[in-house]
């Protein structure tokens, strides 16, 4: 299925895509070869999209249409008239304009959510260094809060990249775009009422704060691993700080990468002298403070 930026494609076409008569408009699932999803454009210009077909971009009452030829349909939608001359300006939405999108609100709403799992949705953004503890105070988070009855989501920078986010590399722009990604997903998780736990490095602080300007205030909680670098390099479970050691692993956070330390996180996780707080600690300390901001209740 096609997507329109975030509508669905629903297309119906002329008989040679085989999905019967072209004057009756069925709704239907059109296989087109789509090369390019992700930028502005469609994709739609290979030679099998050479045919003439209808397009309709719906949710409820709001439909754009398009007909004309799909090889026609690539960079920009502005300037393209169908046969009759009339504009198919509508299409820009395609791109990532949201001048054509309303909000569809439902009854059922976050409060109602909320009132349903006796807890208050909200994100728990862990950043620090690899090897800082972030993923295990997640785990522990996570555990500690389900022992109390409280629905929590883990979304972790190492396991999204093997989903959602496997197109992104390690460079500036791409660690933006995870962060970015994640922040919006975490948004929704914090919108059904879950306690959504974000575990990533997270190096830039702009990133990160724009991540909490997604949210209302106080529904985004940064949690600093603050742990020295010295200490992950000598945990180094995975051989990453070796690997970037050897020159095998180009712009490691930390070696030769930067990582910008918040500056105002809700919670601070240190060593205290050369002790570390145990991962239980440490997720105790968040619970106490998700307890005394009412986040463990409606
Ligand atoms: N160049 C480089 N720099 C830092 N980390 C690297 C790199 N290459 C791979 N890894 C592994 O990727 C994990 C970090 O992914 P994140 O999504 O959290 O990174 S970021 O927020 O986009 O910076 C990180 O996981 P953690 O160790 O759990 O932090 C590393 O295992
Ligand atoms: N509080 C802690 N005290 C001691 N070791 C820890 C603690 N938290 C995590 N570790 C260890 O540090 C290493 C890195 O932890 P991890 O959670 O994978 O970090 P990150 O997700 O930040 O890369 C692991 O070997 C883990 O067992």
């Amino acid at each position: 299925m096609i997507a329109a930026g975030n509508r669905p494609l629903i297309c119906y076409s002329t008989p040679e895509f085989g999905l019967g008569d072209s004057t009756t408009p069925k709704l239907g699932f059109l296989k087109l070869p789509v090369s390019n999803c992700s930028g502005k454009g469609f994709g739609l210009h290979s030679d099998e999209a050479r045919s003439s077909f209808s397009v309709k971009a719906g949710e409820g009452s709001k439909v754009s249409y398009v007909n004309g030829k799909a090889d026609l349909i690539r960079e920009s939608y502005d300037s393209i008239n169908d046969s009759d001359g009339k504009s198919i300006c509508q299409m820009s939405t395609i791109g990532n304009s949201t001048t054509d999108i309303v909000w569809h609100k439902c009854s059922v709403e976050k409060i109602d959510r909320q009132e349903l799992l006796q807890q208050k949705g909200c994100v728990i953004w862990v950043t620090g260094l690899s090897g800082s503890g972030k993923s295990t105070l997640a785990c522990a988070l996570s555990r500690g809060l389900h022992s109390r009855g409280k629905l929590t989501y883990i979304l972790d920078g190492d396991n999204v990249r093997h989903g959602l986010n496997r197109d992104l590399s390690f460079k500036a722009e791409d660690r933006a775009e995870n962060i970015r990604r994640i922040g919006e997903v975490a948004k929704l998780f914090a919108d059904a009422g879950v306690i959504c736990i974000a575990s990533l490095i997270s190096p830039y602080r702009k990133d990160r704060d724009a991540c909490r300007s997604l949210l209302p205030a106080g529904d985004f909680i940064e949690v600093f691993m603050n742990v020295p670098l010295q200490v992950c390099e000598a945990r180094d479970p995975k051989g990453l700080y070796k690997l970037a050691r050897a020159g095998k692993i180009k712009g490691f956070t930390g070696l030769d990468d930067p990582y910008e330390p918040p500056l105002n996180s809700e919670i601070v996780l240190q060593q205290k002298g050369s002790v570390c707080a145990s991962p239980c600690e440490m997720a105790d300390t968040v619970i106490s403070y998700l307890e005394e901001k009412g986040y463990l209740n409606a």
